[in-house]
């Protein structure tokens, strides 16, 4: 079920808070993606390599960074997670190692505020509610390392994936790159394939109104997203717009016919914020408490901060229980005594009553004999 922003007035008052995550090998356009999406320099650019150092693995680099926008008058706080440094290393799997790493240390973080007995009024939530995978525009089927990162990822954050760069095919190539079946394969037919759970914009045909109904199969059907990003403006037919200049022509970043950026813009920060952040609760993080904690009960080995929290908050709910178990037969003992007092107290002045009586019946038969 999609919700909008509209139908939460507290909310658009306050604002949103929501993290994005963004993955993708070196040159496939996720740091001016960034920069295109908030409209400002978030993310520095790589500077030309150094040749001499090229060969030097650097390992993968987590950055979040945050800024605040204003996406139609309601205030967004958007972090990024940026990963540089993914796919350039022979042995990619660090690089996968870090990124689910970064994704579970955020719900463990949450595990164990929720454990605690007096909340943490500072406490920041930062959970990622979704990761653009960005695909290069190679027109060839999915690489290995891409199936590999999407599948170990879905089942932890919801998973977009993106082609960056599309200008770089020419229209007809990147619609089969997308969906239609070639000989080279294509995106979505390889996630179909290997079952990726990427999130494809759900909803219910029985449950879901018409609008999120045809709003949703559009979007999905521009499953992978095709994205041109500039953080240049130039001059189409006398409009400013951002976009890339070429000597046949220009593509505009904003333009529907040219690339998805502003559906993709308008999903992210809008439409389908809280879904996103909804899924990310109720569902991925809901999957995660469950295996973390059914792991310790089950005494899987691993002993760490949460296990330990977890561990104390069932110790204090069974003092809890005892304690309260005490006070109720402190009080059924209470009781008793009181219904026994009662009961002293009554038998006794029962006790008075038939004394006064047997005395009355005495007298009584003293005076019949008297008048005899
Ligand atoms: N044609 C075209 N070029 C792009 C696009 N987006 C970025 N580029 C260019 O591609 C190069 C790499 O872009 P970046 O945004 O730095 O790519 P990145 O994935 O962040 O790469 P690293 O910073 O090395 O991790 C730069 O020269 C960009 O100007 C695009 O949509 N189309």
């Amino acid at each position: 079920m999609t919700h909008r922003l509209g139908g939460r007035r507290k909310n658009v008052k306050k604002g949103f808070q929501f993290t994005l995550m963004v993955v993708g090998a070196s040159g496939t356009g996720r740091t001016t993606f960034v920069n295109t999406l908030c409209d400002s320099n978030v993310l520095a650019k790589k500077i030309c390599d150094n040749p001499e150092e090229a060969h030097n693995e650097e390992g993968i680099t987590i950055k979040p960074v945050s800024v605040e926008l204003d996406e139609d008058g309601v205030r967004i706080s958007l972090t990024i997670v940026d990963t540089p440094g993914f796919g350039d290393n022979i042995d990619n799997e660090f690089c996968f190692q870090e990124i689910v790493g970064y994704l579970e240390r955020q719900y463990d973080d949450i595990l164990a505020e929720e454990s605690r007995i007096k909340r943490n009024p500072r406490f920041r939530d930062n959970r990622v509610h979704a990761l653009l995978y960005f695909i290069s525009p190679t027109g060839h089927a999915l690489r290995e390392i891409d199936i590999e990162l999407m599948r170990r990822l879905s089942p932890r954050v919801n998973v977009i994936p993106v082609v960056g760069r599309a200008d770089s095919l020419i229209p007809q190539e990147l619609k089969d790159f997308k969906r239609r079946a070639s000989r080279m394969g294509c995106v979505m037919e390889d996630i179909e394939h290997y079952n990726i759970p990427i999130y494809n914009f759900p909803y219910d045909v029985e449950e879901d109104d018409e609008d999120t109904i045809e709003e949703n199969s559009e979007l999905r059907a521009l499953l992978p997203f095709s994205i041109i990003g500039s953080d240049e403006e130039i001059v189409v037919g006398g409009r400013t717009v951002r976009g890339r200049q070429y000597p046949w022509g220009a593509v505009e970043v904003d333009n529907p016919q040219h690339s998805d950026f502003a559906r993709l813009r308008s999903a992210l920060l809008s439409t389908h914020l809280q879904d996103l952040k909804e899924i990310t609760h109720d569902f991925l993080y809901e999957n995660y408490r469950t295996e973390k904690l059914s792991r310790t009960v089950n005494g899987g080995g691993e002993q760490d901060d949460t296990a330990v929290n977890a561990e104390d908050t069932a110790n204090q709910n069974v003092r809890m229980k005892e304690e309260q178990l005490r006070k109720e037969e402190e009080k059924l003992r209470d009781i008793e005594l009181k219904v026994q007092r009662e009961i002293q107290e009554k038998r006794a002045e029962l006790l008075n009553k038939e004394e006064a009586l047997r005395t009355l019946e005495t007298r009584l038969a003293q005076a019949q004999i008297v008048d005899a």
